[in-house]
């Protein structure tokens, strides 16, 4: 599965990064951050529409390659929070999806809205990595992570501040997610082997899904449509990336496909 080359990548990357500092050096700057913004918080009772919003910057990705070339992360951001997305989530690898660990850190420098940083992870020194770049949360892939490393994961995010987003494809996944006091679970709908998005995924799952979870249903979201019917099935929000970044403006692409803000929040 092409995950576990990614995985490969990722234990290489994170064996330099052991190399390179360590988590008490690490603990030492996370000290000095300020708080983290409520990623969680700002999907459910903050959010500023019906269905929540995570906007997501993506250059590229590998079953599409280059989505945009003039790419440009600060200014897609601040589109992005000018056209009153909940939360933004950066890709940081730089193999596969082109991104970086200084996109992160420079958007948040930029925009006040609360970051996901979207990576593999698979080792406690990428969460306090997370934590320095100027993430508010991070996604863990349920995928590639046994059900214990996704509880210790979430432990140790939550003690550094920053929120999870687990995320879940088929129903032995979300079995095992299930079994963990996650709040925050994402439904991708992209095949893992075909790479192949079906929206029909967040239907399949959600049902299997008790009451009191926020649902994020991400990847392949597209249409009016999309958004329609995943309100239907009771996802609270939705998680898009290459539908915003071919668009030539990326504020308007967001207001056309999430509707205006609601009245209470409109400024
Ligand atoms: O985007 C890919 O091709 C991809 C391939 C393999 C693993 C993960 C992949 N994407 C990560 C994501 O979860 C998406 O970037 C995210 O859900 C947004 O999806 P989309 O709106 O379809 O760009």
């Amino acid at each position: 599965m092409f995950l576990d080359k990614i995985v490969v990548t990722k234990r290489e990357e994170v064996a330099q990064l052991k190399q390179s500092t360590s988590i008490a050096e690490m603990e030492k700057t996370i000290a000095a951050l300020p708080a983290c913004l409520g990623f969680e918080k700002a999907l459910t009772e903050g959010r500023k529409r019906k269905t929540g919003l995570i906007a997501e910057v993506k250059k590229a990705s590998p079953s599409k390659g280059l989505i945009r070339a003039d790419f440009d992360p600060v200014l897609l951001a601040r589109a992005y929070e000018q056209a009153g997305t909940d939360c933004i989530s950066v890709l940081t690898d730089v193999q596969y999806f082109q991104g970086a660990n200084e996109y992160l850190s420079r958007i948040r420098e930029a925009v006040r809205v609360p970051l996901l940083r979207k990576d593999f992870t698979i080792d406690e020194h990428q969460i306090y990595e997370a934590r320095m770049i100027g993430a508010d949360a991070i996604l863990l892939i349920a995928a590639i992570l046994t059900t214990e490393q996704i509880r210790d994961f979430m432990a140790l995010s939550r003690d550094l501040g920053m929120d999870t987003l687990v995320e879940v494809h088929d129903a032995e996944e979300l079995e095992r997610v299930l079994t963990l006091d996650a709040t925050l679970i994402g439904i991708n709908n992209r095949n893992l082997h075909t790479f192949v998005t079906d929206l029909r995924t967040t239907e399949q799952l959600i049902g299997q899904i008790p009451a009191g979870k926020t649902i994020v249903s991400e990847s392949g979201i597209s249409g009016v449509e999309d958004i329609a019917y995943l309100q239907q099935v009771g996802a609270d929000a939705v998680l898009i990336g290459e539908h915003f970044m071919r668009k030539p403006s990326v504020t308007e692409a967001v207001r056309e496909l999430m509707g205006p803000l609601a009245a209470a929040v409109k400024e």
